[in-house]
This record gives structure tokens, C-alpha cells and sequence, in this order.
């Protein structure tokens, strides 16, 4: 599976623009004919215009469901469509949509650990499921930002069956550290690849950080981002997630018996 993601550099509290950002830059990476591109995290408002979120919200994904189911039947390819400020029944949800080369919306995750740090839990609700896919007979699973501190989160998701695990993520400059070493520490310590998507630029006080990448189940950076908006892209050899487990085999080796508090 070759794999391209998209460091974008949103604008905040503009959806206008940042759809049409997000439509320029999926077609600039379909040239190079990926099977999965890969959004970041609240592109199309930024990680949150405290005042106008209701109403710059998109309205139960409609419009990144049409953009999104269009764009990948046209040009065949499967969308990992970031996240999106979402408006559901009237509530506010940070919510993950899944498009397959059919235009199909075939999976929905709503972040389910929400910032609270700065104050995203006092605006959206939780998520209270996880998700899993299917990519072109890949078994597939994505989280939202702050959702890589959850070991436990990405482990329920190895234990599924995933080989491939999506980040998205409106990751700030002062933690970048941090981004660096939870996405990579998930994928070694999961055995899985880990496709990392971060935005780039600022919005308001913050400036984010980049430095996506995409890390193979054995911790090899296969390819990194710098902070300016880029597209990346590598291709994952899904074969070496056995190789690897039929050697250091640690889903054989963990003992879930010690892992509970009695
Ligand atoms: O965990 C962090 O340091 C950043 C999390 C974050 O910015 C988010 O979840 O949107």
C-alpha cells in the first residue's frame, strides 16, 4: 500500500478556503498515484475557533462527506479524511471520516480522549467507540491527536487486528518531542505501521508543528515531514508485520492476566 499524507497548512476559521485548499492539495498527491491519502486533524475550521465552532461546524459531515466521496471515486484512491469540527444533532463532535476508491463513507470515529488542557471537553462530546477498517483488504484503524497518549486506546486497536494505525493531529510547536516519540513508541511497541499526520502553520497563538511521518512496525522513520505544509509519501510492505511478530512475538508473550488492578 503506497501512502501519502498531507501536512496542510490550514487556515483558521475559514472552511471556505480550507475546503479548497484540501481538494488542491488531494489532487496534487494523486499524481503521484497513491492507493491512501491522509489528512490532518480540525482542517477545515482549526483546532477551535472558541466563538463561531457552532457555526462554522460542518453540518453532520455533509460537506466533507460529498468532497470526500467525490474526490476518491474520481481518483481512486481511499481518503483517511483527517478530522473535521462536526456538527451532530446539534452537538459538537471532532469526528474522523473513512472513504474507500468507491466513494464509499465506510467508517466514522469521533475523538474519544478530548484535550482537555485546552478546553476541548467543555466544547465537544466524547466519542464512545472505537473503529476499525478495511483499505484494499488491509485491516486499518485511526485516532485523533491527543488520542496517541492512550496506550491502552492503540492496543485495543493491535488486538483487532490492525496492521496499519492513522494519526491525525493539529500537533503545537512546544510538545514536538512528544508527537515524535508516541507515534513511534505505538509502532514498535504494537508492531504496526504508523502513518502520522500533523498539520502545519498557525493559527491565532499557536504554531504547529509538522514533522509528520510514517513509521514501520520495526520504528524506521520511512519518510518525516519538515514544518512547512508537504505532502510525504512511502509505500508499506504489509508482509513484514508477520515477519516481525514470527520473531520478537510479543502478542504471544504478553500476560493481559498481570495488567488488571485487583
Ligand atoms: O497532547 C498534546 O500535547 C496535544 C494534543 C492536542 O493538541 C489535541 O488533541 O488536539
Amino acid at each position: 500500500m503506497k501512502v501519502s499524507a498531507i501536512q496542510m497548512n490550514m487556515e483558521f476559521a475559514n472552511p471556505d478556503k480550507n475546503y479548497k485548499r484540501a481538494e488542491e492539495l488531494i489532487r496534487v498527491a494523486a499524481k503521484d498515484k497513491p492507493d491512501t491519502i491522509v489528512l490532518p486533524e480540525t482542517w477545515n475550521t482549526g483546532f477551535f475557533p472558541v466563538e463561531k465552532t457552532m457555526e462554522l461546524a460542518d453540518e453532520d459531515g455533509k460537506r466533507t462527506i460529498k468532497l470526500f466521496s467525490t474526490l476518491s471515486k474520481e481518483l481512486d484512491l481511499n481518503i483517511i479524511g483527517g478530522s473535521i469540527v462536526n456538527k451532530k444533532g446539534g452537538s459538537l463532535y471532532n469526528t474522523s471520516y473513512i472513504f474507500n476508491r468507491k466513494g464509499e463513507c465506510i467508517a466514522e470515529y469521533d475523538k474519544t480522549h478530548l484535550f482537555s488542557y485546552m478546553h476541548e471537553d467543555d466544547h465537544f462530546n466524547k466519542g464512545i467507540k472505537t473503529t476499525t477498517f478495511d483499505l484494499d483488504g488491509i485491516k486499518c484503524g485511526v485516532v485523533i491527536c491527543y488520542d496517541i497518549r492512550f496506550v491502552e486506546l492503540v492496543r485495543i486497536l493491535a488486538l483487532q487486528g490492525i496492521s496499519i494505525l492513522f494519526v491525525v493531529a493539529q500537533w503545537p510547536v512546544p510538545r514536538i518531542n512528544h508527537w515524535e516519540i508516541l507515534n513511534q513508541a505505538r509502532a514498535i511497541e504494537n508492531q504496526i505501521f504508523v502513518v502520522n499526520v500533523n498539520s502545519s502553520g498557525i493559527a491565532e497563538e499557536t504554531v504547529y508543528g509538522g514533522h509528520s511521518s510514517i513509521i514501520s512496525p520495526w520504528g524506521d522513520v520511512l519518510v518525516k515531514a519538515s514544518s512547512e505544509e508537504e505532502i510525504i509519501t512511502a509505500k508499506l510492505d504489509i508482509e513484514i508485520v508477520k515477519e516481525i511478530r514470527n520473531t520478537i512475538n510479543v502478542y504471544n508473550d504478553r500476560r493481559p492476566e498481570l495488567y488488571i488492578i485487583k
